[in-house]
């Protein structure tokens, strides 16, 4: 099981050393940040925090880069490569890529202007990843409400925490592919927003597929709880977002937290300190993987 201090001893510089280089990729570009966080989520959310999605793909071995939610989407490999290394110089052999993750994601969040905590430790690293699980295993931008709250259920999250961790959508940039349906189509939307968004993402399939948007339109780059206020607004830019608030049993949630940014920020706590316990390797399960690309 997982502790705070797990490196204490063997690793005694770990956080400045993660903390400085993640800080220097944040202020290169401000997105990384947000780009690290979800590597996170989407390690966790398939076969546990074991950095799995790290693993490159080989001749022999299609990992989890290429799944659908990762393909062409998925972005930070090389800062924890950056991290990875500058770890390995102070402490050769010891701290696991799926630990790695866990504390680059929250100095992400902290630098960002988010809240801070003390981050569990003692993942192992997988030996293997499987694109499959992360098709199956990460929601889909198409999601209702209900299927969002089963998937975040069956991996021991409940639905104050679905909501809560959505609130990270208040930094970073999603592709038109992922929010042009959402803009054409649907009716629970700010029309002067879905005007705007439509100006940058063209209705057909295929152009501008790649074209970025904003996920929080008013501080992409800020860890606050605007996501929410747009919630309220019908300014969610996914399908998903904007599930949250349409009428159903998360709408209090959302206007609680759009109210109260420190009950957000406590409940984000909460649930990533969860999302990081979903079944990690420990003991003699796993590796310390070298080099987070590959296994040893
Ligand atoms: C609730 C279900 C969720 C769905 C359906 C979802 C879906 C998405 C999609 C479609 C994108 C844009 C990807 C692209 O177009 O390239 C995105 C971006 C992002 N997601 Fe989520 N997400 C969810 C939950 C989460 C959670 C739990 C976290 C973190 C704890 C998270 C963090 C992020 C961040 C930070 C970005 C921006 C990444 C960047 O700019 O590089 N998401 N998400
Ligand atoms: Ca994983
Ligand atoms: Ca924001």
């Amino acid at each position: 099981q997982l502790s705070t201090n797990f490196y204490s001893k063997s690793c005694p510089n770990l956080f400045s050393t993660v903390k400085s280089t993640v800080q220097s990729a944040i202020k290169k570009e401000a997105r990384m940040g947000a780009s690290l966080l979800r590597l996170f989520f989407h390690d966790c959310f398939v076969n546990g925090c074991d950095g799995s999605l790290l693993l490159d793909d080989t001749s022999s071995f299609t990992g989890e880069k290429n799944a659908v939610p990762n393909r062409n989407s998925a972005r930070g490999f090389d800062v924890v490569d950056n991290i990875k290394s500058a770890v390995e110089n102070a402490c050769p052999g010891v701290v696991s890529c799926a630990d790695v993750l866990a504390i680059a994601a929250r100095d992400s969040v902290t630098i960002l202007g988010g809240p801070t905590w003390d981050v569990k430790l003692g993942r192992r690293d997988a030996r293997t990843a499987s694109q499959s699980a992360a098709n199956n295993g990460i929601p889909p931008p198409t999601s209702n409400l209900n299927q969002l709250i089963s998937r975040f259920n069956a991996l021991g999250l409940s639905t104050r925490d679905l909501v809560a961790l959505s609130g990270s959508h208040t930094i970073g940039q999603a592709r038109c592919t992922s929010f042009r349906a959402r803009i054409y189509n649907e009716t629970n939307i700010d029309s002067s927003f879905a005007q705007t968004r439509q100006r940058n993402c063209p209705r057909a399939t295929g152009s501008g597929d790649n074209n970025l948007a904003p996920l929080d339109i008013q501080t992409p780059t800020s860890f606050d709880n605007n996501y929410f206020k747009n919630l309220i607004n019908r300014r969610g830019l996914l399908h998903s977002d904007q599930q949250l608030f349409n009428g159903g049993s998360t709408d209090s949630v959302v206007r609680g937290y759009s109210n109260n940014p420190s009950s957000f920020s406590s409940d984000f706590v909460t649930a990533m300190i969860k999302m990081g316990d979903i079944s990690p390797l420990t003991g003699s399960s796993g590796e310390i993987r070298k080099n987070c690309r590959r296994v040893n």
